[in-house]
């Protein structure tokens, strides 16, 4: 296939979408253009002094970005294609990227400004379909962890808070007491497929994103391809032309219409107990569990922290992986689970991580007024470096949630086997 390049565009036919901690997203406004028009350009970043791209020679060939084959090869046998944007890669230019940081720096959040930066030295990025433009409103949701863990690899020490308390939660506790900004959004609500429940998260996710002034990333608002703040009256009314009958700005009511037609569309689309199971099918033993498997295997060698110097898989090793997961993988016993399938189940801790991390988009299909199109994004590969950080975080949240004397009950009405697996561990 013939390479497709940016160069074909000026920096100024793209405006700045939004950025999470790795990429940042524009959105192409030229002139139609076949390749271009309809597609975002997602670009990696790199964060200020880091020494992560001085093997990166801008004028060498590099290797497409590994998102685009872990999506094709590996994500899309897992979650149907129509869930997900299609992404192929671009060839980028070092100047080119250059003028697009002069012309949109000014747009991006000042936190994120600070601490990193487009990674001009990149000269491959990619091309996905734009979910955000061309409709009236889209809405992006990052739901987080959708259930709770199973007991059987949980120490007495935790086992009574993390059956009780989301991970989310815990986690939002912990910020809140290092000084961020809290929700009372909890994702097992969400993922309950209960409408009441349901709803009361969407409610959450919205005073959320009202009280924070749209900073927090659980939702965000887009109309006509920009990102909106609460505090924005033209894009709010915009919002409320589409929510409401009567086009009221009244927040409640805004909130109130905007809950009921999102529930609707999140309780027709599979996608959320699409990613509830594959999160909880493959983090079946939970970091302790994982960290401990993993230091009766490794006894011997390296033990500086869950997945110290474990290579990251290989495509194949993916796709071998993928194999096992869709057959072997729910037949074995995962109260006992074997040392020689530690590198499987580290593998399925990444892979649970990713679907963890993604967000989800919502907009309105073109022709039908209250129905809506619900796709995935941010399907990126972790890597083994990130267990260590895994265990560690899990630590802290639990502790400070353990001192914090709170008792959130969050309830994962999914856990089926709980009580099967609770005996057999202790029946054995
Ligand atoms: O650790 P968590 O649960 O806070 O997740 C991180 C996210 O924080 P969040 O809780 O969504 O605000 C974090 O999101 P933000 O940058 O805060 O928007 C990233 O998604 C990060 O992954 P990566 O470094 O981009 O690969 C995420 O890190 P990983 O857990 O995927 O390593
Ligand atoms: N296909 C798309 N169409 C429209 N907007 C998109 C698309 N993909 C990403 N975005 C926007 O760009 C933002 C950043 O993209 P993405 O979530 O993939 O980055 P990330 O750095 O991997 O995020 P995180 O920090 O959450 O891991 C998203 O939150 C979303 O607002």
């Amino acid at each position: 296939m013939t390479p497709t390049f940016i160069t074909e565009t000026k920096p100024e036919d793209w405006t700045y979408v939004s950025e999470g901690g790795a990429t940042i997203v524009f959105s192409y406004r030229g002139l139609h253009n076949v390749q271009f028009s309809d597609h975002v350009l997602r670009l990696r970043k790199v964060a200020y002094g880091s020494s992560d791209n001085t093997l990166l020679d801008a004028n060498s060939e590099q290797p497409d970005d590994p998102m685009i084959a872990f999506q094709e090869n590996i994500i899309s046998k897992l979650v149907p294609s129509e869930f997900l944007p299609s992404l192929m890669v671009v060839v980028l230019e070092e100047d080119w990227l250059r003028s697009l940081v002069v012309l949109r720096d000014g747009d991006r959040p000042a936190e994120r400004r600070q601490t990193d930066q487009i990674d001009v030295r990149r000269n491959k990025g990619i091309l996905a379909t734009d979910l955000i433009g061309g409709t009236p409103i889209a809405m992006e949701i990052k739901p987080k962890w959708g259930f709770l863990p199973t007991e059987c690899h949980l120490s007495p020490k935790t086992v009574a808070l993390k059956t009780a308390t989301c991970r989310f939660c815990m986690h939002t506790s912990f910020r809140m007491k290092h000084g961020e900004v809290g929700t009372t959004y909890c994702p097992l609500d969400l993922f309950s497929c209960d409408e009441t429940r349901v709803r009361k998260a969407l409610g959450a996710l919205w005073a959320g994103w009202y009280e924070s002034d749209g900073s927090l990333n659980n939702l965000r608002f887009f109309v006509q391809g920009r990102m909106t703040k609460p505090d924005d009256d033209h894009s709010v009314q915009l919002l409320a032309h589409f929510f409401t009958a009567d086009e009221s700005t009244d927040v409640q009511n805004l909130q109130e219409s905007f809950t009921s037609a999102l529930a609707q569309a999140l309780l027709s689309s599979p996608v959320l107990p699409i990613l509830s199971t594959l999160q909880r099918t493959l983090d079946i033993l939970d970091v302790e569990g994982l960290s401990k498997l993993y230091t009766q295997t490794s006894s011997g060698f390296s033990c500086d922290g869950l997945g110290s110097s474990v290579p990251d898989p290989s495509m194949e090793e993916w796709e071998d992986f993928v194999e096992v997961y869709q057959s072997d993988h729910h037949s074995w016993d995962h109260t006992v689970p074997s040392p020689g399938h530690l590198r499987h189940y580290l593998m399925a801790y990444l892979l649970s991580a990713t679907f963890k991390d993604c967000s989800i988009i919502i907009r309105p299909k073109s022709a039908q007024v209250g129905s809506f199109d619900v796709t995935i994004i941010d399907m990126d590969i972790k890597s083994m470096d990130r267990l260590g950080k895994w265990e560690k975080l899990d630590k802290k949240i639990v502790e400070h949630y353990k001192s914090s004397g709170n008792q959130r009950r969050c309830i994962d009405n999914q856990r089926i086997s709980q009580s099967g697996c609770t005996q057999l561990s202790k029946w054995r």
